[in-house]
């Protein structure tokens, strides 16, 4: 959207067209103070730019987070965008609180990432949060093909929701990606940008992918005082996000090997891997979910895929229970036995 197609003061829009922000999206997500110091515009002037800007974005104005918890919200979940493993998550991911998806390389954890990203976009009454995401990448670049791919497969995959309203979903815009590369440029990226998109009303998920990659790769094995203070700290950010903006928070982990073979707190379906970086991490954790591959071939329409296994590990208000899924063109689908 361009400043041709909002109504604003024109003296506003020029000094937004010498700052050069061509586009309006642009302006929401900068700071007020960056803003004013950009276009050299008054606090007033900024605010009501802001306010025109946000208005003309959003398909539907953010609702005060006091308000969704008068409205019983607590009980409101993201769907994952397939009903058979909607249904192993009563619904999806809960809005308040962090939820882990942990398994092997490759086995499909961006893939689910990635469809959330689209999910959360449709309205509450088809599973999503009316919003967009936010997609802070850690080590790999963000898949971009991948997630246009997905887009196409929308009015294919989501049967449920009319097709105009999926033809005038402007999926890509809606996905915010940011790329921290360290643990100092996560906590700027945590403490400043996306508070700013969430408070915005711009996104409501918040994926981080992956967290162990950093920890691992920022800390020695001796230095596990400091890479726990690290984790905790980086936790807290999280769950004052989640909590303040009513938003559900997806982190996506390694595995470890485990050779003892013997841990029960991964739950029955526990085999040789466990989700990296431990107790005080898990601890901090409302919902895990580990993906597995299985062994075999599952085949749809001219498709075929390896078979996985998403596998509810522990969660408050989840039964440990899982659910077979292949990886499709049109994104990950459970399979109903
Ligand atoms: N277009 C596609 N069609 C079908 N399957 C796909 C497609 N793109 C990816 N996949 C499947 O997804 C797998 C990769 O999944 P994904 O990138 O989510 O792994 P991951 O668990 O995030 O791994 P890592 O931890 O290494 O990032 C591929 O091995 C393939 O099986």
């Amino acid at each position: 959207m361009n400043w041709d197609q909002v109504e604003l003061n024109p003296r506003i829009i020029a000094a937004v067209r010498r700052a050069k922000l061509k586009s309006v999206r642009e302006v929401l997500c900068i700071s007020d103070p960056d803003l004013q110091r950009l276009t050299g515009l008054s606090h007033s002037d900024v605010k009501q730019l802001l306010i025109v800007a946000s208005t003309a974005c959003r398909r539907h104005p953010p609702t005060p987070v006091i308000l969704l918890h008068h409205r019983g919200e607590s009980s409101l979940r993201l769907s994952v965008g397939c009903p058979v493993l909607d249904q192993l998550l009563r619904g999806g991911l809960p809005v308040g609180g962090v939820t882990e998806l942990s398994g092997e390389s490759g086995v499909g954890k961006t893939q689910l990432a990635l469809q959330l990203c689209l999910s959360v976009q449709y309205p509450t009454e088809y599973g999503g949060l009316n919003s967009g995401a936010v997609y802070i990448c850690t080590e790999d670049s963000f898949p971009v093909r991948r997630l246009q791919q997905l887009i196409q497969e929308q009015s294919t995959v989501r049967s449920d929701a009319p097709q105009d309203l999926i033809s005038n979903l402007q999926f890509s815009d809606h996905v915010y990606i940011e790329h921290a590369a360290d643990l100092d440029s996560l906590q700027v990226c945590l403490s400043q940008r996306v508070p700013l998109l969430l408070a915005r009303g711009l996104v409501r998920l918040l994926v981080v992918d992956s967290v162990a990659a950093l920890f691992r790769s920022e800390f020695q094995a001796s230095d596990w005082l400091q890479r726990n203070k690290q984790l905790l700290t980086f936790c807290s950010a999280l769950h004052h996000l989640s909590r303040e903006f009513n938003t559900p928070v997806l982190c996506i982990n390694q595995v470890t090997d485990v050779f003892s073979g013997s841990d029960d707190s991964l739950g029955p379906h526990s085999s040789n891997v466990s989700p990296a970086l431990g107790l005080v991490w898990a601890n901090q954790v409302m919902v895990r979910l580990m993906m597995r591959r299985l062994q075999g071939m599952i085949f749809h329409g001219d498709q075929s895929s390896a078979p996985r296994r998403l596998e509810v590990v522990f969660a408050p208000h989840l039964a440990q229970d899982g659910r077979d899924a292949g990886i499709w063109r049109e994104g990950v689908q459970g399979v109903s036995s």
